[in-house]
Formats: C-alpha cells, sequence, structure tokens
C-alpha cells in the first residue's frame, strides 16, 4: 500500500482528480475503452465536479458505483441521484452509466439483470473507493450477513448484503472485482480515517474489509 498525504483537502481532490484522468486516458488509448469505478457517500463530491469538467473520451468511459443503498433515486440516500448530479454532468454527461439499481423492493430481485449489465465492462480501469471509520469499503461491511462469501475469490460479480450500520438492504461489488481493478485508489480525509486505516492493517480481514484491497492501493489522505 501506499499512503499519500495532502497539504489540505482542495489539494487531493485537485491531484486526485488529475490522477484519475490520466489512468483513464492511458486506458482509452490502449483499448478504446474504460470503466470507472466510484463511491458514494459524503467525501467524494469535489472531486466528481473536477472531474466532470475533465476533458477526455468520456463518451468510451462506462461508469459504474462500487455499491449501492436499496433506495429509490429520489432518496437523498441514492448514490445514483449522486454521480447523476456531480459526476455524470458537464464534459463527463457522455460517460455510459452502467446502473447498480433498479426499482424493486429488494436487490436479490435486480441481481442477475445488474450483473449481466456490469460482466462486459470488467475489470474496473480505474477504481476510486471511500472508507467508513468502521473500515468497511464499497458495502463490504464487518458483521454483515454474507461477509465471509462477499470476501470469497469465487464470490459473484455482485451481491446483496444486509449490515445493521448500513442502513438499508445494499448491493455491492465483491471483494473479488474490487481486487481485479488496474488502478486502485482509496479516497480518506480527516484523522479517525487514518487511525482507522493504520489499525486494519492488524485485524482480520472480518473485521476490517478495507484490507482485502489495500495490499496494491493507493490511500489519499488529508486531515
Ligand atoms: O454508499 C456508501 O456509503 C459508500 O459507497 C461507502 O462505502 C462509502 O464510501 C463509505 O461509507 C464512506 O462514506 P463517507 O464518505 O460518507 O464517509
Amino acid at each position: 500500500m501506499e499512503f499519500k498525504t495532502y497539504p489540505d483537502r482542495e489539494l487531493l481532490m485537485v491531484s486526485l482528480a488529475d490522477q484519475i484522468a490520466s489512468q483513464l486516458r492511458a486506458a482509452l488509448a490502449q483499448e478504446g475503452r474504460a470503466t470507472l469505478s466510484v463511491p458514494g457517500g459524503t467525501t467524494p463530491g469535489p472531486i466528481f465536479d473536477i472531474l466532470s469538467e475533465i476533458d477526455l473520451d468520456w463518451a468510451n468511459v462506462a461508469v459504474v458505483l462500487n455499491d449501492e443503498r436499496w433506495v429509490p433515486v429520489s432518496s437523498p440516500r441514492s448514490n445514483t441521484a449522486l454521480i447523476s448530479q456531480r459526476l455524470l454532468i458537464n464534459r463527463a454527461a457522455k460517460a455510459r452509466l452502467l446502473p447498480l439499481y433498479m426499482n424493486a423492493d429488494t436487490p436479490e430481485e435486480r441481481l442477475d439483470a445488474l450483473s449481466d449489465n456490469l460482466r462486459p465492462n470488467l475489470p474496473i480501469s480505474v477504481l476510486l473507493l471511500g472508507m467508513g471509520a468502521d473500515m468497511h469499503t464499497a458495502s463490504l461491511f464487518p458483521g454483515a450477513d454474507r461477509l465471509e462469501e462477499a470476501l470469497s475469490d469465487d464470490a459473484p460479480e455482485l451481491m446483496a448484503l444486509r449490515a445493521e450500520a448500513a442502513g438499508e438492504p445494499r448491493i455491492t461489488m465483491t471483494a473479488r472485482v474490487l481486487k481485479d481493478a488496474m488502478h486502485t485508489h482509496v479516497l480518506i480525509t480527516g484523522e479517525e480515517k487514518k487511525k482507522a486505516i493504520e489499525a486494519a492493517q492488524n485485524l482480520p480481514i472480518e473485521q476490517a474489509p478495507i484490507k482485502s484491497i489495500l495490499h496494491n492501493a493507493t490511500v489519499h489522505w488529508a486531515a
């Protein structure tokens, strides 16, 4: 794992957006297509604002969330709504959204359709992840009902998980898909998350699921 410290959050966001754009450009040059996977939550908004203005061949970029809360897009908790409003606009409006939500009562009802849609766009070219202070990433929460399966190397691409800390049911990429990404960045801010990522290294993976992707990740941090 590489740990990069930035003087402040603004510099972190600008610099990381630039690194992501360069890696997408390289993937586009090599393969003519690229897949970018991003987190929801409260931290990445500013990076989406910057990325959306960057000049690249967005028409050949597929964008997909790492995970989604099973709520309608009209909910303020919808990660799909977040990226629709802050990432898939401006120049990035040309990118193709691979959905992680379709109207239904439970994620299980839509897992097959969403997975079939995702599969041809794997592996992920550039993976941006967030992390909770409880050391979850995507929706791989410590204590989640099917965590062991979601961390295993023969997991399907997507799974539905439930965890007390998660609130609503989640749909998430499994560790296998996250580990296969060509480039992995973890975006964290604040002292609490810095301590959590340090602590994660000495804990079993079930208690610190972020560990599943740390070995070849760059962690970007600012206070
Ligand atoms: O839907 C989600 O909640 C996320 O994708 C999740 O994995 C997130 O990245 C972390 O919970 C950090 O969230 P914050 O940035 O809000 O702390």
